[in-house]
């Protein structure tokens, strides 16, 4: 018998987790619903096994949108939601219940997740009744004593008490730890370390590493560059709901390109350096850029480019930056 070599699996080649292809979201305001805000622009990323995604952008931009429509709590209006390579842009209320063995959230508040008159166990509870209805009562405790070790938590400091007696951090952790019960393919953490404070939020940090390490695909919605440097593999940069830049997160921080990413990272505080010498360096890049159209320059023959990115380099992507300026770019006057 011949033995075939079949090529060795890379990140382009895999199946990826979550694939989100050219997805809108238009929500109606306005008295009797009669306009429209679109949140979400023709977005377009990935998250692979293993691997943490930041999707990053100022207050409004539409971070959590994207994480509500993953988890099926608000629609779609158009593009492809894939999970694991199958289509899960509509789904029937009846196959919601599998899709969240697959997919699971976690949110920015862990306290309004508990409620005060129970023990925190029943959050446990809830999942058992509803994905393991006829597991026996010591197999249930093993699972659950698993997931609590996942996120290093100890069942005796935790089972039995009220979410008063817990801090905010060993909450989160038992809400991923509830997460972790379905076993999914992707995890969404929407802002889930804003409410903690600075000692606790590493922990909850570096749990998600973990979890990573283990091959879940997590994609982490924050505001906060300096928490998606610390986390993430790859960053998404999110403004006004359009995706202006994605790429490896090292690559994207040491070299950005889209002047939204570039201000966002000039905005954040440095050890090394005052805000004068940070305000000239970003005054010297922003004259080599300034007159041209990064998006455009790469790809002056894509006649929709518009509405896409640019690969720059290795899946360092990055969209038109004059688009809908005062100046815009010729391409969209
Ligand atoms: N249910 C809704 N109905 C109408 N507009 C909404 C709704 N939810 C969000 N929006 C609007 O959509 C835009 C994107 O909101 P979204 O919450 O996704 O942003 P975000 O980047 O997560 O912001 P934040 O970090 O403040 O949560 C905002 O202008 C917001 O006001």
């Amino acid at each position: 018998m011949t033995a075939t070599a079949s090529a060795p699996q890379t990140r382009e080649t895999r199946t990826p987790v979550l694939s989100l292809d050219a997805v809108d979201k238009v929500y109606k305001v306005g008295t009797f619903g009669s306009g429209e805000l679109r949140a979400v622009r023709s977005a377009s990323l990935e998250v692979h096994a293993g691997e943490v995604v930041s999707l990053i952008g100022e207050s409004g931009s539409g971070k959590s949108t994207i994480g509500k429509m993953v988890l099926h709590l608000v629609s779609t209006d158009g593009g492809t939601m894939r999970v694991g390579g199958q289509d899960v842009t509509r789904l029937k209320r009846g196959r919601l219940r599998d899709y969240y063995r697959d997919v699971q959230g976690v949110f920015q508040d862990p306290f309004s997740s508990f409620n005060p008159i129970y023990k925190v166990d029943r959050v446990f509870d809830t999942v058992r009744r509803s994905y393991f209805p006829k597991i026996r009562r010591a197999d249930w405790h093993l699972k659950v004593d698993d997931a609590l070790a996942a996120v290093t938590l100890r069942p005796e400091e935790i089972l039995g008490k009220f979410p008063h007696q817990l801090s905010g951090g060993q909450l989160q952790r038992l809400l991923v730890a509830r997460a972790l019960l379905l076993d999914p393919k992707l995890l969404v953490a929407d802002e889930i370390i804003s409410m903690l404070d600075a000692s606790t939020r590493v922990d909850v940090l570096n749990l998600l590493v973990e979890l990573k390490h283990k091959g879940l695909g997590i994609l982490f919605v924050t505001h906060d560059l300096s928490l998606g440097n610390y986390v993430s593999d790859r960053v998404v940069i999110l403004y006004r709901g359009r995706i202006v830049e994605s790429g490896e997160t090292r690559e994207v921080f040491e070299n950005p390109l889209h002047p939204y990413t570039r201000d966002l990272l000039a905005s954040v505080p440095q050890l090394d350096a005052t805000w004068a010498e940070v305000e000239a360096q970003e005054a010297v890049r922003t004259r080599r850029l300034a007159g041209t159209c990064v998006f455009h320059s790469l790809a002056p023959s894509e006649p929709d480019a518009a509405e896409g990115l640019a690969q720059v380099t290795d899946g360092h992507q990055v969209g038109c930056f004059r688009l809908g300026a005062d100046d815009p770019c010729p391409r969209h006057e």
